[in-house]
């Protein structure tokens, strides 16, 4: 294999990151009366079109993001390589308009194999049998960086993060049901090891950088539940950045070490009124409103040195400021439109109310799956979105645009220009996170190292070789 001399990588400032979230999607195939169909022959059929295009079940879009069909036949899309939150929400969004694109043709090739059914995806993190799957998030971190030391003083936000960022849903114990902050806490593991299968960490430890391993690290957390509403998502990647850049330049953090990580998640996950508390590595006790209430005033006290104040960062910490604040005073009303849990519970009081039910009754649990589906039509946090009732952050065009057009100012650019421009020219071509190349011996490989170039000569040579 012929690799073109890589350049030297450029000079970014020390606050840029990058962002990526990938999002495994729960499918579900409603076809009553049909004879018995396996997940694997939907997303088969869900596919058809992708492999007709791409010639495979894992590609690259010209967006820059990779869809592909996951383990256990769960479509999984990763967001191309972001360096501003707003490009992610938008990417993340467009992520979910391109699986739910696939829908109407996966269901004609459905009838035509005898199944008259309904194809439903939903962004959410557990299925009906109990399988956990995941929203992962990667954050690009500097090598220098010590990797395990972040992973341990991250751990305790990651685990108190949910109060604010979880998505919210209904338990249910042989005692009864009640509400908790997040659906993928249960299901967590252990807290940081280099597995994904066999014992769920919240931070994987891999060490694959996608980019020159002598400069960075990719921090890869699994612990994050799926968002559907905007503003969840700033919260979740923003509050985490901002405590990530805190990390990175070595600022004096007060040390919430805890004591048994599964079990405080748990924990915390089980007790709405934010009144549990969770056993720190000296014996001591906080309650999760105080771990992350410590967090956020790290934070605060840096914002004008370490943290460079933009509109965007007042917005996270106001609304990180109010989450914590609403789970305190236990008033939900002015989170209610921003944070998925909160959405969540007060659309299901709302129904349970009405329905004068317990909260295991089955009609609350579809409620609680509609608003995962990623449907326009039949998905719940679409419509309250449409209505209003859910507020956004990006508009309707920025996702649309985001469906085909890469983040101009990363890596993903060059991706997103390699693949379309390959496409039209119908050249054979292969493509990961670091390589382009067209299939052939004659062909070079470029190996794109550094996320932040978005402009490279040998990127448009080879696109030049197209018109020879
Ligand atoms: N250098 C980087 N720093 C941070 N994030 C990155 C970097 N390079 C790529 N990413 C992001 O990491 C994610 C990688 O997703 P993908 O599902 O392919 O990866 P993986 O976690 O390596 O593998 P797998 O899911 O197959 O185990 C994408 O969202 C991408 O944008
Ligand atoms: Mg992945």
């Amino acid at each position: 294999m012929q690799i073109a001399e890589v350049p030297p990588p450029l000079e970014v400032e020390p606050s840029r990151r990058i962002f990526g979230l990938e999002t495994e999607f729960g499918l579900h195939v409603v076809a009553p009366g049909s004879r018995p169909i396996t997940p694997e022959e939907v997303a088969g059929h869900l596919f058809h079109s992708v492999v007709q295009w791409g010639r495979s079940s894992n590609v690259f879009l010209t967006n820059g993001s990779r869809l592909y069909i996951d383990v256990g036949a769960h479509p999984e899309y990763a967001t191309a390589e972001c360096d501003t939150i707003e490009d992610l929400i938008a990417l993340d969004k467009a992520g979910e308009r391109i699986v739910q694109d696939l829908v109407a043709e996966g269901e004609q090739r459905l009838r035509e194999a005898g199944v008259d059914g309904q194809i439903h995806l939903y962004k959410n993190n557990t299925d009906s049998a109990g399988n956990s799957y995941g929203c992962h998030e990667n954050y690009l971190l500097r090598r220098r960086a010590d990797f395990a030391g972040f992973g341990r003083q991250l751990l305790p936000f990651l685990v108190t993060r949910q109060i604010v960022t979880g998505a919210g849903c209904i338990t249910r114990t042989p005692e009864g049901a009640h509400y908790s902050f997040s659906p993928r806490a249960d299901h967590m593991w252990e807290g940081m090891s280099s597995a994904t299968t066999r014992s769920r960490p919240m931070i994987n430890t891999r060490d694959e950088p996608h980019a020159n391993a002598e400069l960075y690290r990719r921090m890869h957390v699994i612990v994050g539940d799926s968002t559907m509403a905007q503003p969840t998502t700033l919260l979740k990647v923003g509050s985490t950045d901002l405590v990530l850049r805190l990390l990175e330049a070595r600022v004096l953090m007060p040390d919430l070490t805890l004591a048994k990580e599964m079990q405080a998640i748990r924990d915390v996950a089980h007790d709405l009124t934010g009144q549990a508390t969770v056993e720190l590595a000296d014996g001591s006790r906080m309650t999760a409103v105080q771990v992350q209430q410590a967090f956020l005033d790290a934070v605060k006290s840096h914002v004008g040195d370490v943290i460079e104040r933009t509109d965007e960062v007042d917005s996270i910490l106001d609304l990180w400021q109010r989450g914590i604040d609403a789970v305190r005073t236990q008033d939900f009303s002015s989170i209610d439109t921003e944070l998925d849990w909160a959405i969540k519970h007060k659309l299901l009081m709302r129904y349970q109310d009405k329905l004068q039910c317990e909260l295991d009754d089955p009609r609350l649990a579809r409620l609680e799956l509609a608003y995962h589906d990623v449907s326009p039509e039949r998905g719940l946090a679409n419509r309250m979105e449409a209505q209003g009732l859910i507020r956004t952050l990006v508009s309707e065009e920025a996702i649309t645009r985001a469906k085909t057009t890469a983040p101009e100012t990363t890596r993903a650019h060059l991706r997103g220009r390699f693949v379309r421009e390959a496409l039209a020219s119908g050249r054979d071509f292969t493509v990961d996170w670091v390589h382009l190349k067209f299939t052939g011996q004659e062909s070079r490989t470029v190996l794109l190292k550094d996320p932040f170039r978005y402009e490279d000569e040998r990127v448009d040579m080879l696109l030049g070789t197209l018109s020879q």
